[in-house]
């Protein structure tokens, strides 16, 4: 079972709070099937999926290497490789890139998103890919190549001949070929100029017109029935087999189930090297904690988010449900009454995913004494109609919270300032709050900033490299407390939205805060 905090909830959370309270957005990218920006001939799902296969198709299955790796972003200068959509992709990707979110996952989400967004069956995200640091080998099937050669390739990414059909008539079916990038097929070379490869615009929905289409010889797939044959690779592909995968495939259940699972194999194809989650499944009831910082009056600030699942099969209904906490002290125990977490006004406080999963928020904000302290809080989840109330206490031991290193975000800030060539500089200013007798416990120079500073590495990604500085004591002392700080690191321009650690003798304190909520705040000092 679940037991908070999980190592894939920030993959969760991109997953499925697409839009409403607490969005994460990734959706943003695809709001719709057909969306592309308004750049004509962009459809991003396409892109997107395209990014996927040709990132996945370089794989070797029985060496164990390639796969979804993200090693794609190094290859966009070749041959194989053509236009822009790899850019693109990585482009919208770029942003929700963390030390929780490799390229490579977001790739897959990419992938599951898109397929959500046109109408395709869901498709499982399982997560734990690894980002690759360079180019991997050559080996992406190109239109020109004979079915000999695209049959062995595909075989080497683990797929046989009827799997070859299937994945390339569900990739197929949504997107076209872009003129400028392959005048060879389209005899045209304007940009901005698709040859789609299905009929009435329904290249914009996941559905299996490129089998019919196909199968009642009336396609305007340009894989198919493009004037030059020698780059007509769909057409020998669909036949490879005299048209019993494209038959079966006409029936449009069969190519739903078909596509979802192929789908999956595809993004779940990976090096031997790395082991993959279990499908992510919508956490239950879930807490975030937004505050635990020392405030001025020396009690320290506790706020954050219940989120409950609700509609679907959970059997609730967000209307009929209120939630509360109650907190255990630092010597385990209980000491607060129930503190009434309050549905916000913003979007309902409602947000729905990927899949048509729908939460209901409930926002807690008290304040817990410094002496007494926070080791953990258990959720209480009440349906109003029958006055039925649940605890919810992570598995026996409750939420576990942290108290003897406080982020102090207020008292934190990151500026940036224009150089003289032009670029920006960055300085970064952490504020950690340490309780006294874990300083006596362990030194104080032990207190630790991990920094996932962003490297330029020749791709749209940057790497993620972890710096490591040590927090300076300051000379104020608050109700047990006594501040740090790491003052004004210098951070370059690529690393304004990035997350943090703090460690204390060496073990993590302080989990994946956000630099981005920090951008353009001044540091107020922490004044009693
Ligand atoms: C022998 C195998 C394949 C060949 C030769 C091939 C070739 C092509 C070509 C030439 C294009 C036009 C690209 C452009 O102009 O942007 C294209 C588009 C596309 N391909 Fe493939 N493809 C193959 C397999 C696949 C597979 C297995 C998938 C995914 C499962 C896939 C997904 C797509 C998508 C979604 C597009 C549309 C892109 C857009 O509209 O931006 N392809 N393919």
């Amino acid at each position: 079972d679940y037991v908070w905090p999980g190592p894939n909830d920030h993959m969760e959370d991109l997953l499925y709070l697409q839009s409403g309270f607490n969005r994460f957005g990734f959706v943003d990218g695809i709001l719709s099937c057909a969306f592309g920006q308004n750049v004509r001939g962009r459809q991003n799902s396409a892109e997107w999926i395209r990014t996927a296969y040709h990132d996945m198709s370089t794989a070797d299955v029985d060496a164990g290497t390639g796969g979804l790796d993200a090693s794609i972003m190094f290859e966009t200068m070749r041959d194989e490789n053509k236009g822009s959509a790899f850019n693109n992709t990585f482009g919208h990707l770029h942003s929700f890139h963390t030390t929780r979110s490799t390229g490579a996952d977001l790739l897959a989400l990419a992938v599951v998103g898109s397929m959500s967004v046109c109408g395709g069956h869901d498709v499982p995200l399982r997560v734990g890919r690894i980002d690759a640091t360079e180019a991997g080998r050559t080996g992406v099937p190109e239109p020109q190549q004979d079915l000999e050669t695209h049959t062995k390739m595909f075989a080497m990414q683990g797929f046989n001949q009827t799997e070859m059909i299937e994945l390339v008539a569900c990739g197929h079916t949504l997107g076209g070929v872009h003129h400028e990038d392959f005048p060879e097929i389209t005899g045209d070379d304007t940009e901005g100029n698709v040859t789609a490869f299905e009929y009435d615009d329904s290249q914009f929905t996941f559905d299996n017109k490129v089998v019919t289409e196909y199968l009642a010889n009336k396609t305007s797939n340009p894989l198919v029935s493009g004037a030059n044959d020698t780059m007509n690779s769909d057409k020998r592909i669909f036949a490879a087999d005299g048209g019993a995968t494209m038959r079966a495939l006409s029936d449009a259940t069969h190519f739903q189930s078909r596509c979802a699972t192929l789908m999956a194999r595809m993004i779940d194809t990976v090096p031997s090297t790395v082991t993959l989650s279990e499908p992510l499944t919508p956490i239950d009831v879930k807490p975030y904690v937004n505050t635990l910082a020392l405030n001025a009056n020396g009690t320290v600030d506790f706020s954050g988010y219940v989120r409950v699942h609700y509609g679907g099969d959970t059997g609730r209904s967000a209307d009929d449900l209120s939630a509360s906490i109650t907190y255990v002290n630092r010597a385990g125990k209980t000491v607060s009454k129930p503190v009434q977490a309050v549905r916000p006004t913003w979007r309902d406080g409602t947000a729905t995913g990927f899949g048509g999963i729908s939460f209901v928020f409930f926002e807690w904000d008290t304040q817990v004494d410094a002496e007494e302290g926070i080791s953990a809080f258990n959720i209480f989840v009440t349906t109003k109609s029958t006055n039925e109330t649940v605890e919810y206490d992570n598995g026996g031991k409750g939420f576990p919270v942290k108290d003897t290193v406080l982020f102090q975000q207020k008292q934190s800030c990151q500026t940036f300032t224009q150089n003289e060539s032009g670029g920006y500089d960055g300085s970064l200013t952490i504020a950690a709050a340490v309780r006294d007798d874990a300083i006596d416990n362990t030194s104080a120079s032990e207190l630790a900033l991990h920094y996932a500073m962003h490297v330029p590495q020749g791709a749209v990604l940057e790497r993620l490299e972890t710096q490591v500085e040590p927090f300076v004591q300051t000379e104020q002392k608050i109700a047990g407390y006594t501040l740090f700080e790491v003052k004004n690191m210098a951070i370059n321009d690529k690393s304004d939205s990035t997350t943090f650690d703090i460690s204390l003798g060496g073990e993590t304190a302080v989990e994946f805060q956000k630099t981005g909520a920090l951008s353009q705040e001044s540091c107020v000092p922490l004044v009693q």
